[in-house]
């Protein structure tokens, strides 16, 4: 029997509704994975209802919680890290501290950094020492980058110009050292207005991905969270980085339709769970050069 893949996924939990772990960790578990959530704030709901309470995990704990799973002797059983929204950039010092003792005792754990930046005109707030500690330190530490166009942008210190550009700009990501940059969301000048387009970079080759756009009253939120656990735990559970990529695209489409069935703000999760275990529409990679 094939062995069930181990995840520390460290990122936020909000008590209502969908972002950080709480839009990725059920997802995860649907497609096969044990998950380990660590919580790095605990909010009310997300920040982009504009308000929200609750508060930061204090960074002492993340090392305090390794040590803790390190004493019960399952460490070595973590085949990944997944870090996303942090609430402070000590935080993220403790993450990559974290992600070394990981390593240590299993040299073929991944590490996964979704490097939330934060979004002011759609009010997600991250800490402007988060977006330093992403742009400085953890994206040399990932096996995985996973940035949306923005924070693409914020690494590459310019607005990406084309497609081609944007392919050029994610393999300059790889020269940091990740083995792959997904670009969970791509928007260059020039691009379909129809169409909503990913990108994969690896060292093999690029591939540009398009699933329909959907129109929503308010963008729901999440969808990056989701669309960053999925990936890595298809690639735990044994799929190429290119079916992955294609799986994740077609799962998260089948999550947000149903959202959008349902005329919710908040990611239909639970409604849509066997569609993400066994998506019903298909999106193929295209290869492109760069
Ligand atoms: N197929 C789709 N149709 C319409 N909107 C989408 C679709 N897929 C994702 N979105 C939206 O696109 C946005 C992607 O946000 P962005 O900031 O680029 O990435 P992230 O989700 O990582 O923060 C989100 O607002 C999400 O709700
Ligand atoms: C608490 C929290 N976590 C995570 C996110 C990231 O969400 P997304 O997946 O849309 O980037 C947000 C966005 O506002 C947030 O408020
Ligand atoms: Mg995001």
């Amino acid at each position: 029997m094939k062995r069930t893949p181990h995840l520390l996924a460290i990122q936020s939990h909000v008590v209502f509704g969908h972002a950080g772990n709480s839009a990725a960790v059920f997802p995860m578990q649907r497609v096969g994975v044990n998950v380990w959530p660590l919580n790095t704030v605990q909010f009310s709901n997300h920040t982009q209802y504009g308000q929200w309470s609750g508060e930061v995990l204090a960074p002492a704990q993340i090392p305090a919680l390794v040590e803790g799973i390190s004493n019960i002797g399952e460490l070595g059983h973590c085949d990944a890290v997944l870090s996303g929204y942090l609430g402070s950039a000590e935080q993220g010092r403790a993450i990559l501290a974290g992600v070394e003792r990981i390593k240590a005792v299993n040299p073929k754990a991944l590490y996964l950094c979704d490097p939330v930046m934060g979004h002011a005109e759609k009010g997600c707030i991250v800490p402007a020492e988060v977006s330093e500690f992403l742009l400085g330190q953890a994206a040399a530490k990932a096996d995985i980058l996973c940035p949306n166009q923005l924070e693409l942008d914020s690494f590459c210190g310019r607005r990406a110009q084309s497609l081609n550009d944007c392919v050029g700009m994610a393999r300059g990501l790889l020269e940091l050292g990740p083995q792959v940059v997904l670009v969970k969301h791509l928007n260059y000048p020039g691009r379909a207005d129809d169409a909503f387009e990913m990108l994969l970079v690896t060292r093999d080759g690029s591939w540009h991905l398009r699933r329909p756009l959907l129109a929503f009253p308010r963008q729901p939120v999440g969808v990056g969270d989701l669309t960053s656990g999925l990936f890595l735990a298809r690639v735990l559970l044994g799929d190429s980085w290119v079916a992955a990529f294609e799986f994740t695209a077609a799962a998260v489409h089948e999550v947000l339709l149903e959202t959008q069935a349902c005329a919710s703000y908040e990611l239909q999760l639970v409604r849509a769970q066997d569609r993400i275990a066994h998506p019903r529409v298909r999106f193929e990679a295209q290869r492109v050069p760069g």
